[in-house]
């Protein structure tokens, strides 16, 4: 089977070209594709299928051409991945699939419109809906939180230093506010840049994955819960995090998320 390997900031994904919809995409081929040590080893994996050819995107065929079929590397399914959605419009446009460079793309969680540019792409998401207090316990400390909704459910949680949480085991949380779990960041102010109006670090454990080096919905749903805590309705967020910088542009009805997403090789897995 033919697949692609690539990354937005060290977020990972085999990209799978299956324009027909042929291939079954089972819980453990997704595991066993995404194993670090016995598998091709990923965050997650992006099924390129034409939305005609897919039941949960057939209702986009006449306004996309491509859905992203994201699973996440425990085999689940997730509604939206942002850094994928970067990954998989970079597959697009580098393998002639796709001749534009800003179009939109079918996800679960709706249309998603990307920029493709020489070193970043970016994706036009609606605004995150942030919500109500929550909490994340890890081992006996709680950490209290954020929800925020970009399509997918997240836990913003402000830390005094990321690089003191310990991630080695997923973060227990409230099932009656999450019950689909959810992703959840940890988030600590930095210094100012020039072109963001707020900076932040950001570490994640991501439902499905893990500790992953990077998040793109979960960059989002921090540089909206930051924006409402530094009292701006809109405005530019920079978030570092361990796999390098994304940016979010969030205005009245929008979220544009921008960062570098590359296709780092191809091959044959024999599966
Ligand atoms: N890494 C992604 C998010 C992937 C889905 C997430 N793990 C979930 O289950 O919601 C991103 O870049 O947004």
């Amino acid at each position: 089977m033919y697949f692609a390997k690539g990354h937005g900031t060290g977020n990972d994904f085999v990209v799978l070209p299956d324009p027909d919809g042929g291939i079954e995409l089972t819980p453990q081929l997704v595991s066993t594709l995404c194993a670090r040590h016995f598998g091709i080893g990923a965050d997650g994996v992006l099924r390129v299928v034409r939305s005609a050819k897919h039941p949960d995107a057939a209702r986009y065929a006449g306004d996309a051409e491509w859905f992203m079929d994201y699973h996440n590397a425990d085999g689940s399914v997730a509604e939206m991945c942002g850094n994928g959605v970067r990954v998989f419009a970079r597959y697009l446009t580098s393998y002639g699939l796709v001749h534009a460079t800003r179009f939109p793309i079918a996800t679960r969680a709706g249309l998603v419109t990307v920029d493709v540019a020489a070193n970043e792409v970016s994706a036009e998401m609606t605004r995150p809906v942030v919500g109500g207090a929550s909490a994340a316990r890890l081992g006996e400390r709680e950490y209290p939180g954020t929800t925020a909704d970009v399509g997918n459910p997240h836990l913003v949680c402000p830390v005094d230093d990321v690089s003191t949480v310990d991630l080695s085991e997923p973060p227990i949380l409230d099932a009656t506010v999450f019950p689909e779990s959810a992703n959840v960041e940890f988030i600590a102010g930095a210094e100012p840049v020039a072109g963001a109006d707020l900076h932040v670090r950001m570490r994640v454990y991501e439902r499905g994955s893990a500790e992953t080096l990077s998040c793109g919905t979960g960059a989002c749903a921090v540089a909206a819960v930051a924006l409402g805590t530094a009292g701006l309705d809109t405005g530019t967020v920079a978030v570092d995090l361990p796999g390098g910088r994304l940016t979010i542009a969030i205005d009245r009805d929008r979220c544009v998320l921008t960062g570098p997403a590359l296709i780092v090789a191809t091959g044959d897995v024999l599966v």
